[in-house]
């Protein structure tokens, strides 16, 4: 579904991503993982087009190289998108802050928002609530619902369990184990908790110090691999 072939990033003079070659398989859901400031955010990022690649390619449902759109235009071809520390609008409501999801849309149908609504009751009975009074693990639940409002066919996540309590941390694994079964959702995700990764992720690549060191089935994540690139 998603290819990333010989890509560089380069923040000024600082070489940050060094050729990433990564495949997300249609279906999958995929851990990047990897220490601090290895650069997961930064591919993440390249990906939706916020921050430039120097040179590579990402194709697309195998035809169509990202770099060359713009990032609306990609989030226009299916890919949701949940950023690191979720970017909810703290002064609006959580019904505003999901409307704000559908302004990228042309065509809004009617049943946008229900749909979110199905999937999350509890953003339902809280639709003029403030973002910023909801918990954390109401917040993720409204990033996610705005992402999802575009019907994307892939969703990435940027550490959507950072800052939240282990028993809601449980329950976004298995909203997107959810997701993936029942929408065919792919999921491309970056979590650097192992738990987590090894429960809900079918795939997993690492990087370190922007190079891709190890990838595959997630059965394949050796102590070995966690011992030289995720221990601190
Ligand atoms: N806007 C920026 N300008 C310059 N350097 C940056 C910028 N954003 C990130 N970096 C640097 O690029 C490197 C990779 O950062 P990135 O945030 O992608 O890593 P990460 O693996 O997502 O880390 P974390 O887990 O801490 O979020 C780091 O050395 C970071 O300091």
């Amino acid at each position: 579904m998603l290819q990333i072939k010989g890509l560089n990033q380069f923040y000024g003079g600082s070489h940050t991503l060094w050729d990433i070659d990564m495949q997300i398989r249609r279906g999958s859901r995929t851990c990047l993982m990897g220490r601090n400031g290895m650069g997961k955010t930064t591919l993440l990022r390249c990906v939706m087009g916020l921050v430039a690649a120097r040179s590579g390619e990402i194709v697309f449902d195998g035809r169509t190289d990202l770099c060359k759109l713009s990032a609306d235009q990609r989030a226009g071809l299916g890919i949701g998108f949940v950023p690191q520390g979720r970017e909810i609008f703290s002064q609006l409501s959580v019904e505003e802050n999901l409307r704000m999801g559908l302004i990228a849309r042309r065509e809004r149908p009617a049943d946008a928002l229900e749909r979110v609504y199905q999937t999350f009751p509890v953003l339902k009975q809280m639709l003029r609530r403030r973002g910023g009074d909801l918990s954390g693990g109401q917040q993720q639940q409204l990033a996610i619902g705005r992402a999802l409002l575009l019907q994307p066919s892939l969703l990435i996540l940027d550490e959507p369990c950072e800052g939240i309590q282990p028993n809601i941390v449980h329950e976004i694994g298995d909203l997107l184990i959810r997701l993936n079964a029942e929408l065919g959702l792919t999921v491309l995700i970056v979590e650097q908790k192992l738990p987590f990764a090894r429960r809900v992720a079918s795939d997993f690549c690492v990087l370190d110090k922007g190079r891709v060191v190890a990838g595959g089935a997630i059965a394949g994540l050796s102590e070995e691999i966690v011992r030289q690139h995720l221990t601190v």
